[in-house]
């Protein structure tokens, strides 16, 4: 059978009069690399998934093209290319609506804070770029992970404080460009500690210190970071989570701070 003779199912048309929201591949590895602030690149794996809208009278959509895309960008994805991916999707599955999100592993360089030595500290990121009624919305999150430290516990306790890891999610929507590095800024500058991959013994005793100078309850590390994306005005909408791994319970403490700054 050649190309021509091979039914085109997908094509067809469907009855049952129902659009889909999203359709499309879920799930895809591919090669990619994402600019740094200090002018470098840094090559890493993004985990994509591609929706398109379909409407009604047709039976499905073009698995194949979505792939071809990816494939064709040869690993040169930027936050400006990948607008471009996100409206050539749209354009080749002939779509009123796109939708991608890539999430990669993102490295940043750390130094420690008394000895100086130098180490990788890996962040999830996440870009979303969506394009519905021909206007492109960006949106980029980045999981920081941090050391939060209790103030009730260190207020009540004759000794120490419980501390733990927590996770700070930042989601921003922008219309200008914001670097992976500034939101982690962000989320690093507001908690008890930032985290390193590497500490030597005086760094531990100052990164112990730090900490129980610094105490914020869950609450306080949303608001804190909210107030900072509020001063950031390349931030149209945020939501800002922290997840505190408590140390004294087998479950963790949650908030959420969600805003969106055009809605007053
Ligand atoms: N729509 C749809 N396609 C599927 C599904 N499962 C597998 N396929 C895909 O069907 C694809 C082939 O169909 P198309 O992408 O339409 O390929 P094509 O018709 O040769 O390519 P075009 O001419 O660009 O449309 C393969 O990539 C399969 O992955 C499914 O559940 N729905």
């Amino acid at each position: 059978m050649n190309q021509t003779t091979i039914p085109d199912v997908q094509s067809s048309h469907d009855s049952r009069n129902i659009p889909i929201n999203k359709v499309g591949i879920k799930s895809i590895r591919h090669p990619i690399k994402v600019a740094e602030r200090d002018n470098g690149v840094q090559h890493t794996i993004g985990l994509f998934n591609m929706y398109v809208h379909l409407p009604a009278h047709f039976k499905g959509t073009h698995m194949s093209r979505f792939v071809e895309i990816l494939n064709q960008h040869e690993r040169e994805i930027s936050v400006a290319s990948f607008e471009q991916i996100v409206r050539e999707m749209v354009q080749r599955l002939e779509a009123v609506s796109g939708y991608v999100e890539m999430s990669f592993p993102y490295f940043v360089n750390k130094t420690a804070p008394v000895s100086g030595v130098q180490s990788l500290l890996d962040y999830e990121v996440t870009y979303v770029g969506e394009l519905r009624d021909g206007e492109y919305h960006f949106t980029m999150k980045v999981v920081v992970p941090v050391t939060s430290l209790c103030p009730c516990s260190k207020k009540i306790s004759q000794y120490g404080a419980h501390n733990q890891r927590s996770h700070v999610t930042l989601t921003a929507s922008t219309h200008e460009h914001v670097w992976i590095e500034e939101l982690i800024d962000i989320a690093e500058d507001q908690a008890s500690c930032e985290l390193y991959g590497l500490l030597k013994r005086p760094d531990e005793k100052f990164v112990t210190e730090r900490a129980y100078e610094n105490p914020k309850f869950v609450e306080d590390m949303v608001r804190d970071v909210a107030a900072a994306m509020d001063r950031d005005e390349r931030i149209h909408a945020y939501v800002v989570e922290s997840e505190n791994f408590e140390s004294i319970h087998n479950h963790s403490a949650y908030a959420l701070i969600e805003r969106d700054k055009r809605q007053g």
